[in-house]
């Protein structure tokens, strides 16, 4: 593809990871960005994803083939104005946020519908800004696209396989469905994390045992709990009604549980509990659906300094990068072992057969 010339306004986990992913498959493209925070600019023109810092949206952004708005939701929906001289006909104006309704009616107040496609990379992380944006971020990953109406086929077509090229899996929906669906599937688990953090931290003992004791069970269903505030204030701002409606029917089955264990009903809770079992076992596995599979190896270390030091310059030295390393101690392995994660399957698989060449003892699971 002959991708000139790309503008980012926002440069954080999801804009920053775009520019880098744009970066390696297109290393030739212009990038040009806008960020209100002056470090996260420097730092991505010194690690040469950026080729032109912005200080405001200005002259920079004319001629852009796509401009790609990353700033937390209403900044997206506010710029359009700023935007408008810049646009022409060829651009395509697309945003990265989670929720959006208000965008497109921005978009359709303005005029701006020939050239605007609305984007969702769903993919993410509870770490935000420049700092932790990686290429790979996209990759596999469902990238949602939600074209205004009057934009043309041949603009769309161009946006998916500019999707498919940065190795993200292009998928066209109606936006208010967006909003719909992802308010159940990713706007109320922030919620109920949230809450449920909130709901440990007031109702702990003195002595915060509950703090000390929460183990995988609670771990594994708050991850998010530890989100960019300003994003999630923002997805509840602007997708407000669907959110409240989803919430009423999901506090409706709350109280239906709650009245099934006060009820002692021993029937239902077990089919309580087998339902959810087998749908969520049903879910795509793999990293090519909504639930992503996470790429680990265990691996029994000794216990000695330097030892994590030296697994990881084995992996490093054969070009295998590591998403996260750590000792975890559970029922499986009492003793502590070192669990390695990795980005993708082959990365997992390679890892696993070198250090057994190096006389380790690898789990994989
Ligand atoms: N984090 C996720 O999991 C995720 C996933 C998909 C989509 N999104 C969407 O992506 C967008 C960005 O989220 P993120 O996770 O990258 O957040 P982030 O906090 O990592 O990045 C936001 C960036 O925007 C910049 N910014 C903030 N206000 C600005 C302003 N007024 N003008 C210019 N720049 C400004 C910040 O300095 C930061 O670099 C949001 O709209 C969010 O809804 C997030
Ligand atoms: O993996 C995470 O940490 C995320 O929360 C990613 C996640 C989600 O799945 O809810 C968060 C918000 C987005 O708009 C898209 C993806």
């Amino acid at each position: 593809m002959n991708t000139q010339k790309i503008g980012f306004i926002g440069l954080g986990l999801i804009g920053g990871s775009i520019a880098k992913a744009v970066r390696l498959y297109y290393p030739d493209t212009e990038i040009v960005a806008f960020d209100k925070n002056k470090e996260t600019l420097a730092l991505a023109v010194q690690e040469e994803t950026v080729d032109i810092a912005c200080g405001s949206i200005d002259i920079n952004f004319a001629a852009c083939d796509y401009i790609f708005l990353c700033a937390p939701i209403s900044y997206n929906t506010a710029y359009l104005k700023q935007l408008k001289e810049y646009v022409h006909p060829g651009l395509i104006l697309t945003d990265v946020g989670s929720v959006k309704t208000s965008i497109h009616n921005e978009i359709t107040r303005l005029g701006l519908e020939d050239c605007f496609i609305g984007g969702h990379p769903m993919a993410g992380s509870e770490k935000s800004g420049f700092i932790n944006s990686k290429p790979v971020l996209i990759e596999n990953a469902y990238y949602i696209l939600t074209p205004s109406v009057s934009v043309a086929a041949e603009k769309l077509d161009k946006y998916r396989t500019f999707v498919e090229s940065l190795k993200a899996l292009p998928i066209t929906l109606d936006y208010k469905k967006h909003d719909y669906i992802t308010g159940t599937i990713s706007h109320l688990p922030h919620i109920i994390a949230a809450c449920l953090v909130n709901f440990v931290r007031d109702t702990d003992t003195e002595d915060e045992m509950m703090k000390s004791l929460a183990a995988g069970g609670f771990k594994d269903i708050t991850r998010i709990a530890s989100s960019s505030p300003i994003m999630w204030q923002q997805i509840c701002l602007k997708n407000k009604e669907n959110i409240s409606e989803i919430l009423a029917a999901y506090i409706k089955t709350l109280q239906q549980a709650k009245a099934t264990i006060d009820a002692s009903s021993e029937q239902k809770l077990y089919h309580m509990f087998e339902a959810s079992r087998d749908y969520r076992d049903s879910m795509p596995a793999s990293s090519l659906g909504p639930i992503k599979k996470v790429f680990a190896v265990y691996c029994d270390i000794i216990d000695e300094a330097g030892g994590i030091a030296t697994i990881a310059t084995i992996l490093a030295s054969n070009n295998i990068s590591i998403k996260n390393i750590g000792i975890v101690h559970n029922r499986e392995f009492e003793e502590g072992v070192l669990r390695i994660e990795f980005y993708n399957a082959q990365s997992s698989d390679s890892a696993a057969s070198l250090l057994e060449k190096y006389h380790y003892i690898v789990y994989e699971r």
